[in-house]
């Protein structure tokens, strides 16, 4: 479904609603939002341009915590403004076209962060394999076109392995209780038609027993300096299986989801989503009323678990994830 967007308001409550989500494409509507709002308005003074623009982007940032990617877009378009008003050469008018100019452009970077990020993460991942031969995936959550603007990041890794004619099958969770997998993920697969198989999220310990799964592959949400990453609440108990069962476990996620200012992950922040989300699909009730709940949105899996973290600029150990500012 398309929605309009008039502004920051409507901005914030799509984001908030979860109408979008997935990290990269919150910030990218967010900003989008903010754009719109003031593509029309006339500003007096670079000052109130200033005032606007950061109180606006702050409330975008309050949205939803646990995604960094609108935190991040916020701080770097803030410092940006800034540089331009000190600069008096400047007028307000221009400030404003640059502005929107930079936010517009985010649309294009992200969509080649993640063709590089697919042409990486498929690389690494077919090196495991006997030369020729396919391999079969799997995927949490939702990570493709509808999470970002457009391709995708560990859906663009799958993507990438299936244009190569080496993706025998890709498995992809259900992902409760927003249902982001099959809503989503199997919807992408069905409209690529790329061969792919839905599995409740209890089943993945059972299809790494009957199935020979050369990888898993999932989104971020917010990794860690020290590579701990959250993302969709589930992600830690595969990591916890592909474990056991010797599968390599890898995140994909361009810099824009990097937080190189929390140490760990305990640090992060995990947004608790409303109860009914567990309670009922759609307007069915499914759970006992009067049961409590605890519905956390996202989870972190720890830095150990994880095989390697696919980015932009190439393919790192999570320990080695603050080399990614050395190419920044
Ligand atoms: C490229 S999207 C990466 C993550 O944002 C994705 O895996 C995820 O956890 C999305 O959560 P959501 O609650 O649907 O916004």
């Amino acid at each position: 479904r398309y929605i309009s967007i008039a502004g920051v308001e409507d901005g914030w409550k799509v984001i908030s609603k979860m109408q979008v989500r997935g990290a990269p494409a919150i910030a990218i509507v967010g900003c989008l939002s903010l754009a719109v709002e003031i593509y029309n308005e006339t500003f007096i003074t670079k000052q109130m341009f200033k005032q606007e623009i950061e109180g606006k982007l702050n409330y975008l940032v309050s949205a939803r915590p646990t995604a960094v990617n609108m935190k991040l877009a916020a701080d770097d378009l803030i410092g940006m403004v800034n540089d331009w008003v000190e600069k008096s050469v400047i007028s307000v008018t221009e400030i404003k076209e640059r502005f929107i100019h930079e936010i517009e452009a985010m649309l294009e970077k992200d969509i080649s962060n993640n063709m590089a990020i697919g042409t990486f993460g498929a690389e690494r991942i077919l090196k495991d394999v006997p030369s020729g031969s396919s391999l079969q995936l799997l995927t949490h959550c939702n990570t493709g076109s509808l999470a970002t603007a457009g391709y995708g990041t560990a859906l663009g890794v799958i993507r990438k392995i299936f244009d190569q004619n080496r993706l025998e099958h890709v498995f992809c969770t259900e992902t409760r209780p927003y249902n982001q997998g099959a809503r989503l993920t199997a919807y992408e697969f069905v409209h690529d038609k790329i061969p792919a198989t839905l599995v409740l999220d209890s089943m993945v310990a059972s299809l790494f027993k009957s199935r020979k799964i050369a990888a898993v592959v999932v989104g971020a949400d917010r990794v860690a300096s020290n590579g701990d990453t959250a993302n969709k609440i589930g992600t830690y108990q595969i990591a916890v299986v592909a474990k056991h069962h010797a599968v390599p476990f890898y995140v994909a996620a361009p810099s824009t989801s990097i937080d190189f200012e929390i140490s760990e992950g305990d640090r992060i922040e995990i947004e608790q989503r409303p109860d009914r989300e567990m309670t009922h699909i759609g307007e069915h009730r499914i759970a006992a009323p009067g049961i409590r709940c605890w519905n956390p949105a996202f989870d972190v899996t720890p830095a150990n678990l994880i095989t390697g973290i696919i980015t932009e600029k190439g393919v790192f150990a999570p320990n080695d994830i603050r080399k990614l500012l050395e190419l920044q």
